[in-house]
């Protein structure tokens, strides 16, 4: 069974000022959380506005040289903001594969769009 707790979010038996500082620091976590969810929806927006402009005009779903130019720079930008270089690479590669990701479905789309509108073959 889970360990009981006496507060929602912090564990049983805390000092007060401890819960205090944990409940407050968790507050400021979840906040946190809620600006990089609405910051990646943003983000996936302006994404998927460019797979499409790939689509319509036959463009790779990936350009490695500005994928190249973005991991340099968040890099330069983790290291002066105190953050692990290799995490901030490690995360934005994450991002941008499910980006080329949702690029290969939109142009797959299209090509199979193109298909149904020529008819039977
Ligand atoms: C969004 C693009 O498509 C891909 C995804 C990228 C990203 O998520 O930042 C960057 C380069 C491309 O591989 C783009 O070409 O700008």
């Amino acid at each position: 069974m889970e360990k009981s707790s006496d507060g929602p979010g912090a564990p049983a038996g805390l000092d007060e000022s401890v819960r205090t500082e944990l409940v407050s620091l968790r507050d400021s976590i979840d906040n946190i959380d809620a600006a990089v969810v609405h910051m990646l929806a943003e983000r996936f927006k302006c994404t998927q506005r460019v797979g499409r402009l790939k689509a319509d005009h036959d463009l790779p779903a990936a350009d490695p040289a500005r994928e190249a130019r973005q991991i340099a720079r968040l890099r330069e930008l983790a290291g002066s903001a105190k953050l692990d270089p290799a995490f901030a690479e490690k995360l934005l590669n994450f991002v941008i594969a499910e980006v080329i990701r949702h690029h290969e479905t939109i142009a797959g789309e299209r090509q199979s769009g193109e298909r149904d509108a020529d008819g039977p073959r």
